[in-house]
């Protein structure tokens, strides 16, 4: 379909759906990148771009970024993350917030868009999702609050607040072409970014570091507020697999600063930490697209995260 000539009104580039944990950005990106079938990839990208589908037809080439790192920084090391967080997303040509028209703007969501706020010259777009699950008068007075959201906390100077607000809903089939229509209209007039076909940049073993982070913290967060760090040291996909069956294998480390921490983390007869195991698993296979073999060790880094060269030897 694509060819090396590209009209001149061709767009290409990035936007990121953004929403707390269940605001329905996979089953968006995967109706839209579903929606139009020309190049698909669940494959993670570079070090901060995670792409995780690219839309190419005709007109525009939209490549859909994840930022799964975006939350409250717990700590130091967090704070370096969100970093990472804010420049992955001050690289992108438009935001998408998504957040469920069923349930209560909370503090996850608040947090985020105060994030947002701090984006410059990036515009900001509310995609109320899940919209088949609520009636006229509910959506009504969602569609209400995210505005009043955006007032309050993204452009409160001028009160602009969100650039656009889009109600969707990919179980109801409810305008998914709409959001494709809003969310291009952002891109710059540019040739596509990434040729037709698979892409296959390295994956990014920084983001699997962080939902193994993640899930390690999951449960036992109050315990270990903040003595936790997460090496990938090997990752790839299996050789000798069927192309139609493909694994990746990932070894990791996490570290603590005691060994009483370490006790927790690995939990009666290693219970806690199959379970973070497990939790860890399912998040990266949403993010990598395939099953994950994934091998966790935990080891002891005594007073690691006050120590800038360790923390650089952590890869922070
Ligand atoms: N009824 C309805 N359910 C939806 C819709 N979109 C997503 N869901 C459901 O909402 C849940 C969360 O959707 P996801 O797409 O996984 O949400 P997410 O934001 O990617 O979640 P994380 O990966 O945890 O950040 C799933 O059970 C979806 O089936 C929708 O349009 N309508």
């Amino acid at each position: 379909m694509m060819s090396t000539d590209y009209p001149e009104h061709y767009r290409s580039g990035f936007v990121s759906l953004v929403g707390r944990p269940n605001a329905g950005k996979s089953t968006l990106t995967n109706a839209m990148v579903g929606s139009k079938v020309a190049i698909t990839s669940s494959k993670p990208q570079t070090t901060r771009r995670v792409i995780r589908g690219i839309v190419t037809t005709d007109d525009y080439q939209l490549i859909l970024v994840d930022t799964p790192g975006l939350h409250r920084p717990r700590t130091l090391l967090g704070e370096r993350l969100n970093e990472l967080v804010a420049e992955t997303l001050s690289g992108m040509d438009a935001v998408a917030l998504c957040i469920p028209a069923n349930e209560k703007i909370g503090p996850g969501d608040r947090f985020i868009t105060e994030q947002l706020a701090g984006l410059h010259n990036i515009p900001v777009i509310a995609l109320v999702t899940k919209v088949d699950t609520v009636t006229r008068g509910v959506l009504a007075d969602q569609l209400i609050a995210v505005q009043q959201l955006g007032e309050e906390l993204l452009t409160p100077e001028t009160g602009e607040g969100f650039a656009e607000i889009v109600p969707v809903s990919v179980k109801g089939d409810v305008q998914v072409d709409t959001v494709l229509d809003v969310l291009t209209k952002y891109l710059p007039t540019s040739p596509a970014l990434y040729p037709d076909g698979e892409v296959t940049d390295e994956p990014d073993d920084i983001m699997v570091a962080e939902l193994i982070r993640e899930a390690a913290l999951e449960d036992i967060f109050d315990e270990l507020p903040h003595s936790l760090a997460v090496v990938v040291t090997e990752m790839g996909l299996r050789e000798g697999q069927p192309e139609d069956e493909p694994i990746t294998d990932i070894y990791a480390e996490i570290y603590v600063e005691r060994d009483s921490q370490k006790g927790i983390i690995i939990g009666k007869g290693g219970q806690q930490l199959r379970a973070i195991g497990q939790r860890a698993r399912r998040n990266i296979r949403k993010l990598l697209g395939t099953p994950v073999y994934l091998d966790l060790v935990v080891k002891v880094a005594k007073e690691w995260q006050r120590n800038p060269k360790h923390m650089n030897r952590l890869g922070f």
